[in-house]
């Protein structure tokens, strides 16, 4: 039967849209990427001043998801912990996935290479980036996958689950509906999709070990992300 989006999901659309495209890392910041010289500490410190602006950004497009202000304080806070590493991996996956302007690609896989991770977790990194980057995920599915990214129920500490599938749910559906218009030719593609937030998960783990691995060489973050990751 014809798939079609109604009225109010297409509002929904929309919301979130606005919300990916009004909520960006400032061009002064990421330009930088072309900038400072090459070094390891020079790298890890602008990867901690993107991924810094990075968790402002996602805080803000997070407070843009329709209900999310209405969950309970804490489970806001629980959501935002538990999924800011995972959208952060989205986030840096769209710049190697879309050809960024002047080359960033190539300048950012430098970076992160040469950032103090260890081999390692470099090669699952970029294994994710690369089948990120195979999705061709247009705008719409990007911030859709952002926000059900964030809205993941079974975070540590989140009380009222129900709340949060409630909001997730009709996202998923959407981005179903989305993946089939989208991409008729390829009905597997929203199975691939959500296949990638599962590959998001073990990620998490490989993150914990390369936040340790950078404390143990006394790298410092910034005070938001040491609010975030729960370090120091
Ligand atoms: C503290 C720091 C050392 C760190 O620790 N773990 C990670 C991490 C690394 Cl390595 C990889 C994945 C996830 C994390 Cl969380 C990081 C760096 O995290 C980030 C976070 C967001 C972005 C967005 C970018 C970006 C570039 C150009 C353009 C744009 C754009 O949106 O236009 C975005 S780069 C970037 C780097």
């Amino acid at each position: 039967e014809k798939v079609a989006i109604t009225k109010e999901q297409d509002a929904l659309m929309k919301l979130i849209v606005e919300a990916y495209n009004k909520h960006q890392i400032p061009q002064d910041v990421t330009k930088k990427l072309l900038q400072e010289q090459y070094s390891t500490e020079e790298n890890f410190l602008l990867l901690t001043e993107i991924a810094t602006s990075q968790v402002q950004v996602l805080v803000e497009f997070t407070k843009n998801i329709p209900g999310f202000l209405s969950l309970d304080h804490e489970d806001q806070i629980a959501l935002l912990k538990g999924s800011a590493v995972e959208a952060m991996f989205l986030r840096s996956a769209q710049v190697f996935s879309r050809k960024m302007p002047k080359g960033h690609t190539e300048v950012l896989e430098e970076r992160i290479r040469k950032s103090g991770i260890s081999e390692e977790f470099i090669t699952p990194l970029f294994n994710f980036y690369k089948s990120v980057g195979e999705l061709h995920m247009v705008l719409e599915e990007q911030a859709l996958l952002t926000a059900i990214t964030i809205l993941t129920p079974d975070r540590p500490y989140v009380r009222d689950q129900q709340a949060v599938e409630r909001l997730q749910e009709p996202m998923v559906e959407l981005l179903k509906k989305l993946c089939v218009l989208q991409h008729p030719q390829e009905p597997q593609y929203f199975a691939r999709l959500l296949g990638r937030l599962t590959e998001l998960r073990t990620l998490n783990h490989y993150h914990a070990e390369m936040l340790t691995s950078w404390r143990v060489n006394d790298h410092k973050f910034t005070p938001l992300l040491c609010e975030i990751w729960d370090v120091q």
